[in-house]
C-alpha cells in the first residue's frame, strides 16, 4: 500500500438502488499520471467524488496515501487538489485576483498567486478578467487554483473536455510538467483513449462501474496494438498469399484483410509484393483501436 497514492479495495457505490461503482480496485502509484478512462456514464466522476470524500464510501474501501479516507478526511484533503466539472472561477476577477482569493481563503501567502500563474503559463494574462480567458486558459486557471495548497495529488476530471486542439495541448503539457518537474501524482479522467495515451504512465479502464483493465501504458499498448488494413480485390486469394508469405492474418472479410502493423517499411514491402503478384490493392492503412474496439477486445479476453 505504501507505494500507492490512491488505493481502492473492492469499492462499491450506489445511487439509490442503482449500482454505480462495482468492486472497483484502483491502484494509483505515487508519481504516476494515471489515466482513468471510460465512456460517458461509466462512473468516473462518481469515483473521483468518492476519492475526495464528497460522496461517502463504505469504510475500509478507499485509501489515500495509505490512510483510510473517512477517518482521515482533513489530513488527506490537505494533500489533494482537484478540478471536478467546471473550475470555480469568478469571471469578473482577473486570473491573479482569483488566485489571491484562494490564497487568502487557505491562509497562504499571496505571492503564491504569481508563482501559480507562472507554473500554468498564465503570467501574461494575470491581469485580464478571467471571463475573457479562452476555455483552455480557464482550465489552466482551474488547475492553478487546485495547486495553490501545493498538493501532492491532483484529481482532474476530464480537464480537456470541450477544449480546442491548442487548449488540449496546453493542458496535456501542463500535466506532464507537473508530474515530471514537480513530482505530483495525477489522476486524470477521460473518455478518449488517444488523449490518455499521450500523457499517462498508467491506465485504468472502467465501464459500467467496473474495472476492465489496469496497468502501465506499455501494457495497454500491447492490448491496443495497431493493425494494418489492406483493401484488395480478391481477399480470399490474397489472404492465402499473405499467409503463405509469412504474415499473420488477424482478420479477413470479403473487402479487407487485417494483419498486425509492424512498420511503415514492412507495409510498403507487402504492398509491393501484392501488386507484383497481380493483386489490386485499393488501400492500405494503419488502424489504431479506439476505446470501443479496445473494450470489445478486453471483454472478449476477460
Ligand atoms: N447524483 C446522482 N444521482 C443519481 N445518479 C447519478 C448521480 N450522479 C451520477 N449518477 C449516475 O451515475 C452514473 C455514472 O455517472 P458519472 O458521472 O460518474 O459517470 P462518468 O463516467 O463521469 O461520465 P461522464 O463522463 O458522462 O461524466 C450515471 O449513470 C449517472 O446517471
Amino acid at each position: 500500500m505504501g507505494n500507492y497514492a490512491i488505493e481502492t479495495v473492492g469499492l462499491n457505490f450506489n445511487f439509490g438502488n442503482q449500482a454505480i461503482v462495482k468492486d472497483l480496485s484502483l491502484q494509483v502509484p505515487k508519481g504516476s499520471i494515471y489515466g482513468f478512462l471510460g465512456p460517458n456514464g461509466a462512473g468516473k466522476t462518481t469515483t473521483i467524488k468518492i476519492l475526495l470524500n464528497l460522496l461517502k464510501s463504505p469504510s475500509d474501501q478507499v485509501f489515500i496515501f495509505g490512510k483510510e479516507i473517512n477517518n482521515n478526511r482533513i489530513a488527506i484533503l490537505k494533500r489533494v487538489g482537484a478540478l471536478v466539472e467546471q473550475p470555480a472561477i469568478y469571471g469578473h476577477l482577473t486570473g491573479k485576483e482569483n488566485l489571491i482569493n484562494r490564497c487568502i481563503l487557505l491562509g497562504i501567502k499571496k505571492s503564491k498567486a504569481s508563482e501559480m500563474l507562472a507554473l500554468v503559463g498564465l503570467s501574461d494574462a494575470a491581469d485580464k478578467k478571467s471571463n475573457k480567458y479562452s476555455l483552455g486558459m480557464k482550465q489552466r486557471l482551474g488547475i492553478a487554483l487546485a495547486l495553490v495548497s501545493d498538493p501532492e495529488l491532483l484529481l482532474l476530471d476530464e480537464p480537456t473536455n470541450g477544449l480546442d486542439p491548442n487548449g488540449i495541448i496546453e493542458v496535456r503539457n501542463l500535466m506532464i510538467d507537473l508530474a515530471v518537474k514537480h513530482h505530483k501524482t495525477i489522476l486524470v479522467s477521460s473518455h478518449l483513449l488517444a488523449e490518455i495515451e499521450r500523457t499517462a504512465t498508467h491506465v485504468g479502464i472502467i465501464n459500467k462501474g467496473q474495472l476492465l483493465f489496469q496497468g502501465t501504458i506499455d501494457e495497454l499498448h500491447q492490448l491496443s496494438k495497431p493493425m494494418l488494413e489492406i483493401e484488395v480485390d480478391d481477399t480470399e486469394k490474397a489472404g492465402a498469399f499473405i499467409s503463405k508469405s509469412g504474415y499473420e492474418i488477424a482478420g479477413q472479410t470479403d473487402k479487407k484483410i487485417t494483419i498486425p502493423f509492424t512498420s511503415a517499411q514492412e507495409s510498403a514491402t507487402l504492398n509491393a509484393l501484392l501488386v507484383q503478384n497481380g493483386f489490386k490493392v485499393s488501400s492500405l492503412y494503419q488502424q489504431r483501436k479506439d476505446l470501443e474496439n479496445l473494450f470489445l477486445d478486453i471483454t472478449k479476453t476477460n
